[in-house]
């Protein structure tokens, strides 16, 4: 812009100053921040007679988008705050918006509030809401506080009556993106709606302005670009329809100011004015001249009139300053611009199309703009924040990155990030996922809290616990599990240890790893139901008591969901503390509240930096954040592509040692979320990786990378992975506490994913189904004291065979090596094998399952899982019976040697294993899937030495 006006300018001959003596007042159709601050736009104000701003989502994009003028606030924002980029973007328009009011200030001043003012835009995402958009327009009112601020709402039909309404609250609305007479009569309607409900509660009216931003350029450049292509087409009416080229625009403007004049002329209007009411002025928008064979200042010269506004362009005010010609132009040849709509009507042009195609497509260009403003805003922001936020990078083939990005761009257009913030259904089934979003709030309603969790600490540091014993099952166990093994004992407090399994020996080994009597233990569990953390409480609270002596509820805390079971037991039995869930949150998705965050404390974890670390990715996934940089939003395109278009549903998962435990808790999110329906994600973790040529073509590896602690083998393994052409996602994790950004990161993915794969991700039926089946067996035993008997279809040394009908018959009965032989051989490319035993989880069996799935991977070229029951029924368990029929799973049990009672109950602890290996089975068998159950007779070593030894040469 030229701020260097001509000398004769500044003496006083500048036809922009004299706009004023017809009535009209010039407005700068722009803001930027430098501007603003050298004093530029002062200058036209003194110079030019400048009497308003406006800015738009567009304008806002080219100020923001490049440059580094907001830079130094950015920086300064962010290390004071952890903002999402458009909590972000609204600071920084605030205090552009909050500045250019100031500067304009004494020209509100002067002309007693007629004029001074500037605009800022409600979200253009907010288009078609009117809720939304009144909440908005209230919500920046008051967070600028400046009196000659104009809130910009969309004259679209859902956005007329927020403007109705917040005028009646005394607010002062430009109501923009006006292109038809009819919508402008609406408007001004509402306009005196709006006043007219004020005044009859006897509320102040003088003090609202407003404007109808009425569009002008933009109409001409669509008719005439309908009258050259039909000129060209050589159509009959060719010479009538290039006489109005460049008029169809102006006299639409012309026609609605005379609305505006007969309606200033009513007495409904005359009422108001008298309460001291100020008109509606008509302010003419996209003044800028778009067609180049125009002159530059068509749509100023053409449009001067009496209480009117122009907001014109920085290159047109220039122009205007230096060959605008003034005179009474809007008033002028009326009867002409009525006929040239008469004429524009009887050749087709359609005036009616075009202005409402021109809402649609004003609107989505301004959120084209704000997508781009905002992406700039979150690049700026990543750039500040560095390695504090989790930095994700896709090697990926073309066609996958292909279609992982038509996901995005279908996210973006119809903006499924905003809904899936909104809570709304219909981003998956339209079935009940609203009740279960709580997760995205959490973290911030959790911060709000931490003061609780520090002082939990505290008092459990006081009490100088030597350990804490969790007992709960799936995601109520797993994601204190992943902090316990991430960061160890921490100094001055006591042990975390996590127990989730029903395994008699493996409960022997906790209580014998603990010392009773100076331990703190946590029952997990939402639902309070589950049956394993109840018998678990029931052994260990009589454990306690034995070895304390006395009462033990004292060194007991409950984390449950509000009036659950588990609430009644730690009441009844005088538990030190209850602390309650979210019951809106899905087990798989409670990480980030007290099911993760009370043993995080009692183990002395830094809770407030972990929330933070967490917000930080909730920030990144915000709803203003486009998709192109909500890296979640990408994980999940990616992975819902990948297995949706190109059978890569193998969610591979590699983590750096120290951050291992991560795939624990990874495993059950995405198994449960999405194992159903005869489709899903199928996890696999913790399998070493091997060479490219080892692996079929289902694969998508994700990498969490702890930088600093990279393991060079698994780098280098990857690297050839990449090399080879497989879809690589790596997650890079600065801190070990950025585990917090990856859970949210992965929730959110998870919840896309599950879009994708047009499921419910926050509902478990298939778990269900084997709870049911097992609750049969255990109630059995209570009534008969066995277990209903059965029969294995073959046995071979210390091995017993199980199997349906079906799954035997395809068997045969032949020895250990031929069952095997016939089990794995079923087993065909783009297939899954798991094992599942019902066995004690120690670093010995852990080492066995690990090197039998890496032998059967490696045969037989597909993906392993190896996983310990009951643990996985809470995690995978849903995903291998609800999910694709893929998975070929050989189940092991074992002979108990040693079993535990269960106070108050006939069955013990080996009883309910069984039951529940025999429940997970059944439901396999009743799905269909191909599954064999080896049970080891004698010792359990010998045992799994000698299977190991069968499966090595049966594939
Ligand atoms: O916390 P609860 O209700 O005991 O449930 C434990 C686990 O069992 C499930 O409900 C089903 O496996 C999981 O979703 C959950 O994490
Ligand atoms: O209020 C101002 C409008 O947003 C602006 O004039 C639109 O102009 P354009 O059509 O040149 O984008």
């Amino acid at each position: 812009m030229d701020v260097d006006q001509k000398p004769d300018a500044a003496k006083g001959a500048n036809v922009l100053r004299d706009l004023s003596k017809f009535g009209q007042s010039p407005w700068l159709d722009f803001i930027q921040r430098s501007y603003t601050a050298d004093g530029s736009l002062k200058k036209l104000v003194d110079e030019d007679g400048l009497r308003g701003v406006t800015s738009n989502p567009a304008i806002f994009e080219k100020a923001m988008g490049y440059g580094t003028d907001y830079d130094a606030q950015i920086k300064d924002l962010l290390a004071k705050e952890i903002l999402s980029p458009g909590e972000l973007y609204e600071k920084l328009a605030i205090t552009d918006i909050k500045a250019t009011a100031k500067v304009m200030h004494p020209v509100f001043v002067e002309t007693k509030g007629l004029d001074g003012y500037v605009s800022l835009e409600v979200s253009p995402y907010l288009a078609f809401e009117t809720k939304a958009t009144a909440d908005e327009a209230r919500r920046l009112w008051a967070a600028v506080g400046e009196e000659n601020l104009m809130i910009k709402i969309p004259g679209t039909p859902e956005g007329i009556p927020a403007f109705q309404e917040v005028t009646s609250e005394g607010i002062s609305v430009n109501v923009t993106l006006l292109f038809s007479l009819e919508a402008y009569k609406n408007v001004l309607e509402a306009y005196i709606k709006g006043l007219e409900i004020r005044h009859a509660a006897g509320k102040d009216i003088s003090k609202i302005a407003s404007v109808a931003s009425f569009f002008v350029s933009r109409i001409d450049g669509k008719i005439d670009g309908a009258i050259d292509r039909r000129v060209k087409e050589g159509d009959k009416d060719a010479e009538a329809l290039k006489a109005l080229r460049g008029k169809v625009a102006i006299a639409n403007a012309k026609v609605a100011y005379q609305h505006y004049l007969e309606v200033m002329k009513s007495e409904r209007w005359k009422k108001l004015a008298a309460a001291g009411a100020n008109p509606q002025r008509l302010l003419w928008a996209s003044t800028g001249t778009k067609d180049k064979t125009f002159s530059d200042v068509l749509y100023v010269e053409e449009l001067i009139g009496e209480d009117t506004v122009n907001t014109i362009p920085p290159a047109t005010f220039d122009a205007f300053r230096d060959h605008g010609k003034l005179r009474a132009s809007l008033t002028e040849n009326v009867d002409d611009a009525f006929k040239v709509l008469e004429q524009q009507a009887r050749l087709g042009l359609d005036l009616d199309g075009v202005t409402k195609t021109l809402v649609t497509e004003g609107c989505a260009s301004f959120c084209d703009a704000f997508d781009q403003l905002l992406g700039a805003v979150a690049n700026k922001q990543a750039t500040f924040l560095g390695s504090r936020l989790i930095e994700q990078k896709a090697d990926l083939p073309a066609d996958l990155k292909a279609a992982a990005d038509a996901v995005l761009e279908d996210w973006r257009k119809t903006g499924k990030g905003r809904k899936l913030w909104a809570k709304d259904a219909s981003v998956w089934t339209g079935g009940d996922e609203a009740k279960w979003l709580k997760w995205l709030d959490i973290v911030d309603e959790r911060l709000a809290h931490v003061a609780e969790l520090e002082a939990f600490a505290s008092e459990v540091k006081a009490k100088g616990f030597s350990d804490v014993l969790l007992l709960g099952m799936g995601g109520s166990s797993l994601g204190p599990e992943v902090i316990a093994e991430t960061f160890g004992q921490i100094a001055g407090f006591p042990k975390l240890h996590v127990l989730d399994s029903t395994d008699p020996q493996q409960v022997k080994t906790f209580e014998n790893a603990v010392d009773l009597k100076n331990t703190l233990f946590i029952v997990s569990s939402k639902s309070g139901g589950t049956l394993e953390p109840n018998i678990l409480k029931a052994y260990f609270f009589a454990a306690a008591e034995k070895a304390l002596g006395s009462a033990p509820g004292k060194h007991f805390v409950a984390v449950t969901d509000p009036g659950s079971h588990m609430e009644d037991v730690a009441k009844k039995d005088g538990f030190w503390k209850i602390f309650y869930g979210e019951k809106q949150i899905g087990g798989r998705f409670s990480v980030l509240s007290n099911f993760g965050l009370v043993p995080a404390a009692a183990a002395g974890l830094d809770v407030r930096a972990f929330l933070e670390s967490a917000l930080r990715s909730v920030k990144e996934a915000s709803a203003s954040t486009p998709p192109a940089h909500n890296g979640a939003m990408q994980l999940g395109a990616i992975l819902g592509a990948a297995a949706t278009k190109f059978g890569r549903d193998k969610v591979t998962i590699v983590a750096s040692p120290a951050i291992y435990d991560l795939g624990a808790w990874l495993e059950q999110l995405l198994a449960e979320s999405t194992g159903k329906k005869g489709t899903g994600l199928i996890p696999i973790d913790d399998e070493t990786l091997g060479a490219p040529g080892v692996y079929g073509k289902d694969r998508v590896f994700a990498y969490l990378r702890l930088t600093g602690e990279a393991c060079p083998k698994q780098e280098k393994a990857i690297a050839a992975l990449i090399a080879a052409g497989e879809p690589v996602v790596t997650i890079d994790l600065a801190d070990k506490l950025d585990i917090a950004q990856a859970f949210f990161h992965w929730e959110y993915a998870t919840a896309v994913a599950g879009s994708v794969l047009e499921i419910d991700p926050f509902d478990q039926p298939d778990v269900e189904f084997s709870k049911i089946e097992t609750k049969k067996l255990t109630t059995a035993f209570n009534e008969t004291g066995k277990l209903p008997p059965e029969t294995p279809f073959a046995t071979s040394g210390a091995f017993e065979f199980f199997a349906d009908d079906v799954n035997a018959k395809a068997l045969g009965q032949g020895d250990a090596l031929a069952i095997l032989k016939a089990h794995f051989g079923r087993v065909k490319a783009g297939d899954y094998v798991g094992v599942l035993a019902y066995i004690e989880r120690d670093l010995k069996t852990r080492e066995w399952i690990q090197a039998v799935r890496l032998n059967l991977r490696d045969q037989l070229k597909v993906a392993t899982a190896a996983e310990f029951g009951p643990r996985f029924l809470h995690s995978t368990g849903q995903a291998y019976k609800g999910g694709p029929d893929s998975g070929v799973f050989l189940q092991i049990t074992a002979d108990d040697h040693a079993d535990l009672a269960v106070p108050g109950e006939r069955f013990t602890f080996g009883v309910v294993k069984a039951a529940q290996a025999r429940g997970d089975f059944d439901v396999l068998s009743e799905r269909g899937r191909r599954a064999l159950r080896v049970h080891i007779k004698g010792p359990l070593e010998a045992g799994l030495a000698e299977l190991a030894t069968v499966i090595g040469k049966a594939v």
